[in-house]
């Protein structure tokens, strides 16, 4: 809901699109702060999404990235603004967001030697140069190393999860849902291609009850797995999917990587 160009609200009784009404009613449906502020537009949009199949894994351009890539791609990135977004659950809602602490990642690190040959150089420390490599090569590898790796993830005993074995629960479902190439099932798991099957996650996996709530700023990676929510959101609709989405929308992964 809301008067943005893309599915622009109606007014029920004469079906004239929201935009339209605001155009010609701006003082007194905005008020003169809203109007030197936004410009004129209601600034927000409201979304009720009841979330059944995941929804892509994706994050929302920054303000800088999304002008540049407005006005090279206006096609694809329709509006020059940033969309950090506020979802309000109304009932349980599972979502991974963020990365978890690189110091976390580094300590699986430490503690698994075969990880350490992906990090650029021996003493290199998980920082956020060498997340984003690795995050890189887990959106790229072929196929068939995706699917190998989602097998032996299935494979490995609930015990050796520790405090991941929501990892079990939640992996078949999607790999139900998308399918088993699907390289996103490897960037919510930290997984590199050619290394024994990781036992942890990369992202922060959340539970959320209802009227409980979540921010999702600008550039933060986010993936909503289920439940239904009211979103507010800052008025654009640029996206950067990566996973749990056709191929054909799998796009930017460069930007993907290095937005955040
Ligand atoms: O309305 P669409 O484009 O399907 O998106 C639905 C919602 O998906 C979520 O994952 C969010 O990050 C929102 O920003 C978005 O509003």
């Amino acid at each position: 809901m809301g008067d943005y160009p893309v599915l622009p609200a109606k007014s029920l009784k004469s079906g004239v699109e929201l935009h339209k009404i605001v155009d010609e009613n701006k003082e007194q449906l905005l008020g003169q702060k809203c109007i030197e502020k936004f410009g004129g537009v209601i600034p927000f949009l409201l979304k009720i999404l009841s979330i059944a199949k995941a929804l892509p894994l994706q994050l929302h351009p920054n303000k800088d990235l999304a002008s540049k890539l407005h006005k090279e791609n206006p096609k694809q990135f329709t509006y020059d603004n940033h969309k950090p977004e506020i979802a309000i659950a109304w009932g349980h809602f599972e979502v991974f967001a963020g990365w978890m602490p690189t110091s976390e990642i580094q300590a699986l690190f430490d503690s698994l030697p075969p990880l350490q040959k992906f990090l650029p150089n021996k003493q290199a420390k998980c920082d956020n140069e060498t997340l984003r490599s690795v995050v890189e090569t887990k959106l790229k590898p072929s196929d068939e190393s995706i699917k190998e790796c989602q097998r032996e993830l299935r494979e490995i005993p609930r015990e050796n999860y520790g405090k991941h074995t929501y990892v079990l629960d939640i992996l078949p479902r999607l790999q139900d849902q998308y399918s088993i190439e699907d390289p996103a099932n490897l960037v919510v798991l930290l997984y590199v291609p050619g290394t024994p099957p990781p036992l942890f996650s990369t992202m922060n996996f959340l539970t959320l009850p209802a009227s409980s709530a979540i921010h999702v700023p600008a550039d933060c990676p986010h993936a909503y797995l289920s439940g239904t929510i009211a979103e507010r959101i800052a008025r654009s609709n640029n996206v950067l999917n990566t996973g749990f989405c056709p191929r054909a929308s799998r796009t930017n992964i460069s930007l993907f990587t290095s937005a955040h």
